[in-house]
């Protein structure tokens, strides 16, 4: 081999080696199930279920943590035929990711019911005694999950709710279909195709320099404060969104703007939060809150925010009353957002 030769083959094998990491092959495995039903199929062979009763997760209960069992098609398939149902009702399951290994997973509700007679309804209460677990609303079992089951069955309780709310074509109001990893559905009399839909939603932080803004919605638990969030309208820019929600929820102008970090957010329909830190004019901080959106916002100090930020739950109501303030926990983005600002502040406080 010429030297020349020699260092093309190094060079050739170091791209073949990139291209072949572990995250590359996993992304473009994930990739060919979602375009193809028949590899989709044969994942299903060796892959694992997630399962699912009216958006609820199974879930088993091990040292104050929840986890989520994983089942078998075979389990699943026997699973189905004790409680006198075709197997064919798999089909019904959407993909949610793949281990390193490329064992796929999926995840499918035996709740809900379906426009085709093969998925009607299963008992709860009999399905739980079956399965040694029970199904437990998402959002009350969050906290207790690990980080990988937490996003694994936030994706998975999005898309199977986008399935079942657009089982039909929106222009000829016929069935759709949806392909074998439920990354879209399909309308056979024109060949509309619908994606999964996801919401941007702005999250912001907004500081005068030294205190930074915090508010409640009413819905919010007692006590609970939180970040400026809001929906981005059809037509704007992220940034856009930024300027415009803090101007319509506090009545403030926003100077300067920095991204922090973005998140999936399944509650109440799929978002997908973008957080930013923002500075108004230290002049010009005077809330003048939008009642129809918030029930208060108000500026705390970054005493009152890092002593806020250590507090664990949970929030019992005082003898006098009212609630102890406390912040989003650690799940979810705007207690990132919180806590980046009260890091900063800390080492831009401390002497050089
Ligand atoms: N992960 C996190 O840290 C946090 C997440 N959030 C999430 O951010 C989202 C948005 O916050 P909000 O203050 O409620 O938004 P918002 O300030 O835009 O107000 C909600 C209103 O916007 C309108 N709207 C416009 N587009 C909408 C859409 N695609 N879906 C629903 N409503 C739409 C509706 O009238 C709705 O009542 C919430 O769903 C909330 O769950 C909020 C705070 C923290
Ligand atoms: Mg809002």
């Amino acid at each position: 081999m010429s030297l020349y030769c020699g260092i093309a083959f190094k060079r050739k094998f170091f791209w073949c080696y990139r291209l072949l990491s572990t995250y590359v092959t996993k992304t473009r495995y994930l990739f060919e199930l979602k375009e193809d039903d028949d590899a989709c199929k044969k994942a299903q062979q060796t892959g694992a279920f997630y399962l699912f009763h009216g958006l609820a997760p199974l879930l088993q209960t091990s040292a104050h943590q929840y986890m989520a069992p994983q089942h078998s098609l075979l389990e699943l398939e026997r699973l189905l035929g004790k409680f006198g149902q075709n197997a064919q009702r798999i089909d019904d399951s959407v993909l949610i990711g793949c281990s390193e290994q490329q064992k796929a997973w999926f995840a499918l509700d035996l709740g809900l019911d379906n426009s085709s007679s093969i998925s009607a309804s299963l008992s709860k209460p009999e399905m739980e005694t079956e399965l040694k677990g029970s199904f437990i609303e998402l959002r009350k079992a969050l906290l207790q999950l690990n980080a990988k089951d937490a996003s694994l069955l936030s994706t998975a309780q999005a898309l199977l709710r986008w399935h079942d709310a657009h089982q039909f074509c929106s222009r000829s109001g016929q069935p759709t279909k949806k392909n074998l990893a439920g990354s879209k559905r399909v309308c056979p009399s024109n060949n509309i195709i619908y994606y999964p839909q996801v919401a941007p939603v702005v999250i912001t932080l907004v500081s005068d320099g030294t205190r930074c803004l915090l508010a409640r919605q009413s819905s919010f638990p007692k006590g609970m404060y939180s970040a400026l969030a809001g929906f981005c309208d059809i037509g704007e820019s992220v940034e856009e969104t930024v300027r415009r929600e803090v101007a319509e929820e506090v009545g403030l102008e926003v100077e300067s703007l920095q991204y922090c970090a973005s998140q999936h957010w399944p509650f109440p329909n799929s978002s997908l939060m973008i957080a930013y830190h923002a500075t108004v004019k230290p002049g010009q901080t005077e809330i003048q809150v939008n009642l129809r959106e918030l029930e208060t916002a108000a500026w705390f100090s970054h005493h009152e925010v890092a002593t806020a930020l250590k507090r664990k739950g949970p929030y019992t109501q005082q003898q006098n009353g009212t609630f102890p303030f406390w912040l989003p926990p650690k799940l979810a983005i705007s207690h990132q957002l919180i806590k980046e600002w009260v890091e900063k502040q800390t080492s831009s406080s401390l002497p050089a």
